[in-house]
């Protein structure tokens, strides 16, 4: 299969992860005769600094006319403080609505050897295996007007019937093939925009008879993500809710560097980035966690290209890695071995080539 992937560094850690990504989809394309062809393109704060925008046409044509986008992550405090037209998000958030990129699938499973990397109990992490789907070009986050007013700010929440529909359907769909349990969150006790998600969730129930539904309020959901994570299927909730939730759900699996995300159209296409930021505290050191990028890049082989095989061959890589006991610093496995992010690169690629967990490979680290 050939395929030409865009990525998108952007800034901080994104630049140093990116590569790791790169490398391991380049390994997985020699082993199982594929050829994936890369191009780069600027996006967020290195953007700003080199176009004066932070997300230059070039970048979204290219993106247009890509298979699939994989981007690191935008940001810092060189720019977060410019005029909102220039912030570096602008850009993130720019590319999401112009390629219609309207769900944001975040699955969130604990990794048997990182039981003990959470500061959560064992026994409740043990549980956690769900997807996230979040609306992800919609909301408060693109309602105008969002300004400061003479006396104040405002921010607007719009949804259209059509959006939330497309969203909530995606939802179904996932929940089908998985267990068959759809957690809708919303705020309907308080907002407009909740009580019409609810009640189109309702609604497309009536055409998923086999899935089970329940409505939860956001601030309860939040409780429950960390106290009874085995309640949750497949959750889909609006964009602002579903950036929180998966920032918090994190924790299940002991790192924000451990979350990836796709990006999708209704035709495939499709953006694949972590969850996390570009780290601005960490950049630079070396010591950022790969896995919620290369797990990205797994994400993109199954949802883009339908290589189901290669995808869960980088997420057997990964697991053995952890088993053999290599981590980050943001993560701790008791017994193992701390490494940089370049350590943990090579420790997924020898896992891709060698197929089996290796001894070798412990050795050579500690
Ligand atoms: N998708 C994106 O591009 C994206 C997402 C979130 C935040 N941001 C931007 O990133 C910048 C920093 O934001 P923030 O600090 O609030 O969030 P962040 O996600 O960058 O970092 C939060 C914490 O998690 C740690 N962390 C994150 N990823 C890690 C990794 N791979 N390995 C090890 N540790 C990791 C960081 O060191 C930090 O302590 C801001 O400009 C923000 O707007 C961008
Ligand atoms: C950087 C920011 C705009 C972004 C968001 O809120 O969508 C990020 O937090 C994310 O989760 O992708
Ligand atoms: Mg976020």
């Amino acid at each position: 299969m050939e395929k030409h992937i865009i990525l998108l560094p952007g800034d901080g850690i994104g630049r140093e992860i990116i590569d790791s990504a790169k490398q391991v989809l380049t390994a997985i394309a020699s082993e199982y005769n594929h050829r994936f062809t890369f191009e780069e393109h600027a996006i967020g704060g290195n953007a700003i600094d080199d176009y004066n925008t932070p997300l230059p046409d070039k970048t979204v044509d290219a993106c247009s006319k890509a298979d699939a986008i994989l981007m690191g992550a935008v940001g810092g405090p060189k720019w977060d403080a410019n005029p909102s037209h220039l912030r570096p998000e602008k850009g993130l958030l720019g590319i999401r609505k112009q390629l219609e990129l309207f769900a944001n699938l975040r699955p969130v499973k604990t990794i048997s050897s990182l039981l003990y990397a959470s500061p959560l109990k064992e026994e409740i992490v043990n549980q956690a295996d769900m997807l996230i789907i979040r609306e992800l070009t919609g909301g408060i986050y693109f309602g105008t007007p969002s300004e400061r007013t003479p006396n104040g700010v405002v921010d607007t929440l719009r949804y259209t019937r059509e959006e939330i529909e497309r969203i909530v359907e995606r939802g179904f769909e996932a929940a089908r093939i998985r267990r068959k349990h759809l957690t809708s969150v919303d705020k309907a006790n308080v907002l407009e925009s909740s009580k019409l998600w609810r009640e189109i969730v309702e609604d497309k129930s009536k055409e998923y008879p086999d899935v089970s539904v329940t409505h939860l309020l956001v601030d309860a959901a939040a409780m429950k993500l960390v106290t009874q994570p085995s309640f949750f299927d497949v959750i889909v909730t609006e964009n602002l809710f579903g950036d929180i939730l998966s920032d918090e759900a994190s924790v299940l699996t002991g790192s924000l560097g451990m979350l990836p995300s796709a990006s999708l159209r209704s035709d495939g296409l499709g953006l694949y980035e972590p969850v996390h930021g570009s780290a601005p505290d960490i950049a630079g050191k070396g010591i950022a966690n790969p896995l919620a990028m290369i797990l990205s890049a797994a994400l993109m082989l199954e949802h883009s290209f339908g290589l189901v095989d290669e995808a869960k061959e980088i997420e057997r890589a990964v697991n053995d890695c952890l088993l053999q006991g290599f981590h980050t610093a943001d993560i701790h496995i008791p017994g193992g071995v701390q490494v940089g992010t370049k350590q943990m690169t090579e420790a997924v690629l020898e896992n891709v080539t060698t197929k089996s967990i290796s001894d070798s490979i412990c050795k050579s680290y500690v």
